[in-house]
């Protein structure tokens, strides 16, 4: 069988190295959830499917926002295409280095999450609205959303864990 202590070390707990029987090419086993990858995991398997991450994010409501208001501003009344209008700059300014997500939320976000840079802590599938959900599951930690719509507003997220 395959050494899983090849050139690249050995694989991190809960994992073990496979060989596709049709294109013969190495694949990973969870051994807990039986899921399996064809990319090396860098991390130790988790064992239930109720995996975690953790996000910041920056939230900027508009006047079609589900609570029109936040510790920024008591009625907010800007229409959705001025929001999206704003979430597109902090996106070129966190793409470009110019400013951090956690600075941009912290004065900016419409999210009482801002005292925290933005940061949500950890949570699982389930928590979060599903349009956010889904965009924030599909980064790589250390990887910056593209423009993400929910009821609450539009946002960018960063996943950090
Ligand atoms: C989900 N969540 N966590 C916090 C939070 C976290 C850490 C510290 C303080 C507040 C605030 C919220 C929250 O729902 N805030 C809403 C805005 C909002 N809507 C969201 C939808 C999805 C994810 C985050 C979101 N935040 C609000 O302030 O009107």
């Amino acid at each position: 069988s395959q050494d899983e202590h090849d050139q690249d070390g050995p694989l991190p707990k809960g994992w073990e190295k496979r060989v596709s029987r049709s294109t013969g090419q190495a694949y990973y086993l969870n051994i807990y959830t039986k899921e399996s990858q064809w990319d090396r995991p860098t991390q130790e398997a988790n064992t239930k499917d109720n995996e975690k991450i953790r996000c910041s994010h920056l939230l900027v409501k508009h006047n079609q926002s589900r609570r029109p208001s936040s510790w920024r501003e008591e009625h907010i009344t800007r229409t959705k295409e001025e929001a999206l209008a704003l979430i597109q700059d902090y996106h070129e300014k966190i793409s470009n280095g110019v400013a951090t997500l956690d600075e941009l939320a912290s004065e900016l976000s419409d999210c009482s999450s801002a005292k925290r840079g933005g940061d949500l802590g950890f949570f699982a599938r389930g928590a979060m609205q599903k349009p956010f959900e889904e965009a924030a599951f599909a980064l790589k930690v250390g990887e910056l959303s593209q423009v993400v719509e929910t009821d609450s507003g539009v946002h960018l997220i960063l996943r950090t864990a």
